[in-house]
């Protein structure tokens, strides 16, 4: 079995966690080693939820979700989000960016079916954070500002005063 999937039936095994030099913004996903553009490096597994569960409870309890497809999401909930916890995959601990280095893209992983991975926009070197633009809605009709949580509002509010992150 291990043979057939090697690590990465284990473990992401491209990248680590370590604390994000993003300022706030907690723990963040590193590259272990160089890799070129359009790379998988990690998977953004977890439990599957409906998007109304999602929708009906406070931000603070999505902060690790992630939509599948129409009918899915999936998350990872406290306490699992913290790595001694679980660590199969670490997708979930990438942080955003406005001008992020990766992106989500869907994956069809061996062992856990139809999920999301994080895949390099661009080549990144070994140590490099990985960023993704987490792509909240900026024009939701009738709001003046994008639906999202307070932390991503004020980095939006920094990015378009400096162009920075
Ligand atoms: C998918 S998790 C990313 C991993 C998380 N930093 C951790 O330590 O587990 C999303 C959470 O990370 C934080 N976060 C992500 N990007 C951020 C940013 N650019 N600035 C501040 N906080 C950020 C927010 O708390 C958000 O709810």
């Amino acid at each position: 079995f291990n043979k057939m999937f090697g690590c990465w039936s284990l473990c992401d095994s491209r990248v680590y966690v370590a604390e994000s030099l993003i300022e706030g913004a907690g723990q963040g996903l590193f590259a272990k080693t160089d890799a070129d553009a359009n790379t998988v490096m990690a998977f953004y597994n977890g439990v599957r939820i409906t998007h109304s569960e999602v929708d009906s409870r406070d931000w603070a309890m999505n902060g690790n979700t992630i939509s599948l497809d129409e009918d899915t999401v999936i998350d990872v909930p406290q306490p699992w989000d913290q790595t001694q916890r679980y660590c199969a995959s670490l997708g979930h601990k990438a942080n955003h960016s406005f001008s992020p280095n990766c992106k989500y893209d869907p994956y069809v992983h061996p062992r856990f079916g139809p999920i999301k991975c994080i895949r390099t926009l661009k080549p990144v070197l070994k140590d490099e954070e990985l960023t993704v633009a987490y792509g909240y809605d900026h024009e939701p009709s009738g709001k003046s500002g994008p639906e999202a949580p307070d932390w991503y509002k004020q980095a939006l509010q920094h990015f378009e005063q400096t162009g920075n992150q």
